[in-house]
């Protein structure tokens, strides 16, 4: 298989919700941008993935993608059939675009996308974002030829000789965003530049309980700092409606300093920048995304449905390391957010320990060296890099 003077060709996939899709996004424009690849996105017909990938200007090929569960639902049922349509769809799609290598980032769809890549003899570099690997990556991990974990806590899932500690690719505009200043961008978003702003997201789908915690908490937070939330777009109306309720009685100054948004797309960097302190989800991508801009946090972390979440695992790893606060799911109230809010927005020694601890999970390069490690195990697959096995020291 010639890769030198033809177009190299690259899988992509990972979908479902924005954590799994922006990480495949910037690698799959890394490719494009500095190996002038040919990117096919893989993806699921009901994710996110379909609007956010051709609006990124990819090729994108849609599957049936069933949702793997570790428990029996009713949609397990409806999941499962929709597993060996998407299979045959996957392999249909490899076998006519013959790629040299294949890169998923997790979410159900990465997995007939890296079964069928590896049926196909097609090399796969599969990324783990969460501390602990999720259903998907744990049945197509033992394909993987190379894995790239996004904290150091995930090295001990995987063999050592394929896996690497890279990081979550970050979009480059929120790398940029680092270039403006905090009071800059809370002026660019409409807010006072000298008062504290809080950043509340539930990841990209939105969290119902952080919303209509913090709607609860907007009388006793406002008189002391700026609050931007982002709902999430089907959770918009209903906390609307809420806020609206909770602030009634506030004087007008007060009720100027909320902001709520359904969700955000360009805008994400400088209400990531803007913010004294976010209030969030333990997604791996957002702590990723703290760590380059090095933000203190309270992480609520999305409880499991059986066992323990991920994002349990995630935000203790960054409690440990006393890079943000975390307040479990259930234990989250009005009052106990806005004590912890007022403790640490009133302490600046707090912020700026939780800003330099948070500071070390920092891995601004991921993108760039992902994209390298995919295109080194394309050369090797294709055994352009002479004297070096497959899987050999990276
Ligand atoms: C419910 C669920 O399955 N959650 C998983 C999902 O989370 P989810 O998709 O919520 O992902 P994250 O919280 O990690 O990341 C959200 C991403 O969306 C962006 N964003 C968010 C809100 C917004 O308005 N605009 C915007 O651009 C953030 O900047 C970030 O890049 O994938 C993560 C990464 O594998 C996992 O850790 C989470 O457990």
């Amino acid at each position: 298989m010639a890769l030198t003077g033809t177009l190299m060709k690259i899988l992509v996939s990972g979908g479902g919700t924005g954590g799994h899709i922006y990480p495949a996004l910037a690698v799959a424009t890394q490719l494009r941008d500095t190996y002038q690849a040919e990117i096919l996105y893989l993806g699921s017909d009901d994710g996110l993935e379909t609007q956010l990938v051709p609006a990124a200007g990819f090729r994108f090929e849609a599957i049936k993608a069933g949702k793997l569960q570790r428990f029996v639902s009713w949609r397990t049922a409806t999941g499962l059939a929709r597993v060996p349509v998407g299979m045959a769809q996957a392999l249909q799609i490899v076998r006519q675009f013959r790629p040299q290598v294949a890169f998923t980032s997790g979410g159900y769809v990465a997995v007939p996308a890296g079964l069928a890549a590896s049926a196909n003899g097609v090399p796969l570099v599969m990324h783990q974002q969460d501390v602990p690997p999720n259903l998907s990556n744990k049945l197509i991990g033992p394909l993987a030829t190379r894995v790239s974990v996004a904290f150091a806590d995930s090295l001990h899932y995987f063999p050592a000789q394929k896996t690497s500690l890279l990081g979550n690719p970050i979009r480059q505009e929120i790398l940029d965003i680092q270039r403006t200043s905090v009071a800059q961008a809370r002026t660019a978003l409409g807010f006072a530049p000298d008062l504290p702003l809080l950043l509340i997201t539930g990841g990209s789908q939105g969290a119902r309980h952080l919303n209509q915690v913090v709607a609860h908490a907007l009388p006793e937070l406002l008189p002391f700092c700026q609050v931007l939330q982002i709902s999430g777009t089907k959770l918009y109306e209903e906390t609307r409606h809420l806020a609206e309720e909770t602030m009634v009685g506030l004087s007008a100054e007060l009720s100027q300093r909320y902001r709520l948004v359904p969700y955000m797309s360009d805008e994400m960097p400088l209400a990531l920048q803007a913010a004294e302190l976010v209030i969030c989800r333990a997604g791996a991508a957002t702590l990723s995304e703290l760590a380059v801009l090095h933000k203190p946090s309270i992480l609520v972390p999305l409880p499991p449905a059986i066992g323990r979440s991920p994002q349990e695992a995630n935000a203790a790893m960054f409690e440990r390391a006393q890079a943000a606060i975390v307040i479990p799911n259930d234990e989250l109230k009005p009052e106990l957010l806005v004590e912890r809010v007022r403790t640490i927005t009133t302490s600046p020694a707090s912020l700026l320990t939780m800003s330099e601890k948070v500071g070390t999970f920092a891995l601004p390069e991921a993108t760039r060296q992902i994209a390298e490690a995919v295109i080194r195990t394309a050369k090797l697959g294709a055994g352009l890099v002479p004297g070096v096995s497959e899987g050999g020291k990276n």
